[in-house]
């Protein structure tokens, strides 16, 4: 459950709006009637316990799992199959906690050129995307190397690259610095904070949510 609810006053359309969201996990509720919204600009920092469903609250706003009740608007439209997620899924760029999940291969560059490519770009155009994106988190250098031989670290910088290079509205970061040292957490964090995107981010990070957040929700330790 959660402990305080994350509302705004601001008078335009949320980016990603939740009204009752409730979701369980193995017969055991996770968080109810939880309601979100986030407009254009604001950095939601969703705090609490390991396990307290910070990552389930992410991956539930984009259609991963399934919600038990609720209702969810992304981007001004009402979600509620999977055929009314996946296109949304570019603008609004997913992190997901375990860089496995998202990398693919074979090289960085090639990783990070597979969403603008699935966008519609043509090879150049999207190879110049994926470029830029690994510039801006800072590992131009790793672009050719396989995918399967970087360091943890590493994997979370090509993996964001990825998600950056979707040129993306929105960002749902699922502890975006994990495993980084602090030089590179430090240059991601003056990234995100330049970008000017929306976002939605869980994180154990002090200096990130000191740095970024607008707003901050809680959730509740596990029971
Ligand atoms: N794939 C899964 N299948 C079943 N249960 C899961 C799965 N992933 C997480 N859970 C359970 O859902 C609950 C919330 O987990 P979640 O990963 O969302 O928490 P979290 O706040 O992100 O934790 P952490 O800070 O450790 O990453 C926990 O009880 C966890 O055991």
């Amino acid at each position: 459950m959660t402990q305080g609810a994350a509302s705004s006053s601001l008078p335009d359309t949320p980016l990603i709006e939740a009204r009752g969201l409730s979701v369980s996990r193995r017969g055991r509720t996770v968080f109810g009637k939880l309601d979100i919204d986030v407009h254009a600009g604001e950095r939601l920092f969703v705090l609490g316990p390991c396990g307290a469903g910070k990552s389930t609250l992410l991956q539930s706003l984009l259609g991963f799992v399934a919600i038990d009740a609720g209702h969810i608007r992304l981007l001004g439209r009402d979600c509620r199959r999977e055929a009314d997620f996946a296109p949304l899924r570019g603008p609004i760029g997913m992190l997901f906690q375990d860089s496995n999940d998202q990398l693919f291969g074979p090289t960085v560059l090639e990783d990070a050129a597979f969403g603008p490519l699935n966008q519609g770009l043509d090879p150049a155009a999207a190879q110049a995307r994926a470029i830029e994106a690994l510039l801006q988190v800072g590992i131009g250098d790793l672009a050719e190397r396989p995918v399967h031989a970087l360091s943890g670290g590493e994997q979370r910088l090509a993996a964001l690259a990825g998600v950056l290079a979707m040129q993306p509205r929105v960002l749902l970061l699922d502890e975006p610095t994990a495993s980084l040292d602090a030089r590179s957490a430090d240059h991601i964090t003056t990234v995100l904070a330049s970008s000017g995107l929306t976002m939605i981010v869980a994180s154990h990070d002090d200096a990130l949510i000191a740095r970024l957040a607008t707003r901050r929700l809680s959730l509740d330790a596990p029971r």
